[in-house]
């Protein structure tokens, strides 16, 4: 490997294929949120069951988010893309096609096995090929296309509304469809880095540092609040925002199905622009931790105001917007001032650990909260147990991200871990 850089035009076009693979792999995320309601009316399927399919994602990923992680740096991020991509495609093509509960969660298994590795590789194509040159903006905004996937899926009610007419297969089969657009996309950006990675301009693979256990126990304080923040903060918003909030506008706020779709997409579509926003001017201030801390403290005052007041959805939803925005554009920069770079892919990796294993058990309670308290259309308060739990939640990881900002953020510079 030299030190010369691809050029920045094969630069952009990769950062475009690999945001539009993106923008796929989101979309089928998301897509399991607007057909929960048809999911039980017309397949009977419990709360758990919904909650299931998007927990079953995440579980895998609590063991195999290091293996990907280790794989990235071994085969090199195009390989890894392609290879995850075709897996993504498998899982959301048994999902939207299988006749029973056992096959769609299978499917929706098989998706997250591939998805999440997908997401490092994503993440490492794009610091390839923009090195230091505008690497956080370039990440914000790939991050940014994967929202709008997101905002699609929700949106898809609207937009797709004949196929939802139909029932709950064809919007399935539509996200699988999306899964295949994201695969040409993969192997398009795999078929371009073969030119640059040939020439050495690129990281050639095999040079992945052997994963030492010893080395976690080296993370500082500050670290480990960040990784509490995330597990929390990314728990609530998942569950909530992609599985449950559609089916609770629904039922505890009257929406029809695609007002509530809509409203959904809206936190979505905030971020699309305002992460590479907030991105660009975290990194001109130098100021990470009282940003992050903003952005955790939102949430359970956006849940406070959704579960306890009669505001308009607007309020919440903008909160959320912002909070959805701002933590996620400040977390992964601030995760890389924390720990030393030679172990940051650790540091990301048990992150992403740990978070899994949120999400899945943030999926899980909350439609067992659900299904416990009987919550449906004709019994909307059964949904304050959900509500008190992802609040709880949400104001834990806010005391972790002023536990943060106390231990790492207090000077202008934050900390930045010797290596
Ligand atoms: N595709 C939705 C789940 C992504 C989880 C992933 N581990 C992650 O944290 N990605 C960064 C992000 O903010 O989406």
């Amino acid at each position: 490997m030299t030190d010369k850089l691809p050029s920045r035009s094969t630069a952009w076009l990769i950062g475009a294929l690999v945001a539009m693979a993106l923008f796929g792999n989101y979309y089928v995320y998301d897509s399991i949120g607007p057909v929960a309601d048809l999911l039980q009316s017309q397949r009977g399927f419990s709360d758990s069951q919904v909650g299931l399919l998007n927990a079953i994602y995440s579980l895998p990923n609590v063991v195999l988010i290091l293996v990907g992680g280790v794989l990235v740096d071994r085969f090199g991020a195009a390989r890894m893309t392609l290879w995850t991509a075709l897996v993504c495609l498998a899982g959301a093509t048994l999902t939207a096609f299988s006749p029973n509960f056992f096959g769609m969660a299978t499917g929706r298994l098989l998706f997250g096995i591939g998805a999440e590795t997908f997401n490092i590789a994503t993440l490492a194509a794009i610091a390839d090929y923009f090195g230091g040159r505008s690497l956080a903006f370039a990440m914000g905004l790939a991050l940014g296309v994967g929202r709008l996937g997101s905002a699609s899926a929700d949106m898809s009610p609207t937009w797709f509304a004949s196929a939802y007419a139909q029932g709950w297969q064809p919007p399935l089969a539509i996200a699988a469809g999306i899964a295949a657009a994201s695969l040409a996309a993969s192997l398009l950006y795999w078929w371009l880095d073969r030119g640059p990675r040939a020439a050495g301009l690129l990281p050639t693979g095999k040079t992945a540092e052997k994963f030492v256990w010893r080395d976690l126990l080296h993370f500082g304080r500050a670290y480990w609040y960040l990784l509490a923040l995330c597990v929390l903060w990314y728990s609530v918003i998942l569950a909530f925002r992609s599985t449950f909030s559609i089916k609770y506008f629904q039922h505890v706020h009257g929406l029809d199905l695609a007002t509530a779709g809509e409203m959904n997409s809206y936190v979505f579509l905030a971020a699309v622009f305002a992460t590479p926003a907030f991105g660009w001017l975290c990194d001109r201030l130098q100021r990470y931790a009282p940003f992050l801390a903003f952005g955790a403290l939102l949430l359970p005052i956006a849940l406070g105001v959704l579960a306890l007041t009669h505001w308009s959805l607007w309020v919440s939803t903008a909160l959320i917007g912002i909070s959805f925005s701002l933590v996620p554009a400040v977390m992964w920069p601030m995760a890389s001032r924390i720990v030393a770079p030679s172990r940051f892919g650790t540091a990301i990796g048990l992150m992403w650990v740990a978070q899994n294993a949120g999400i899945s058990g943030a999926n899980f309670a909350a439609g067992w909260l659900n299904d416990q308290a009987g919550a449906s259309a004709a019994n909307p308060a059964g949904y304050a147990p959900m509500m008190e739990f992802f609040g709880i939640a949400s104001l834990l990881g806010c005391v972790c991200a002023l536990m943060l900002w106390l231990t790492a953020g207090r000077r202008r510079h934050e900390v930045k871990a010797p290596a």
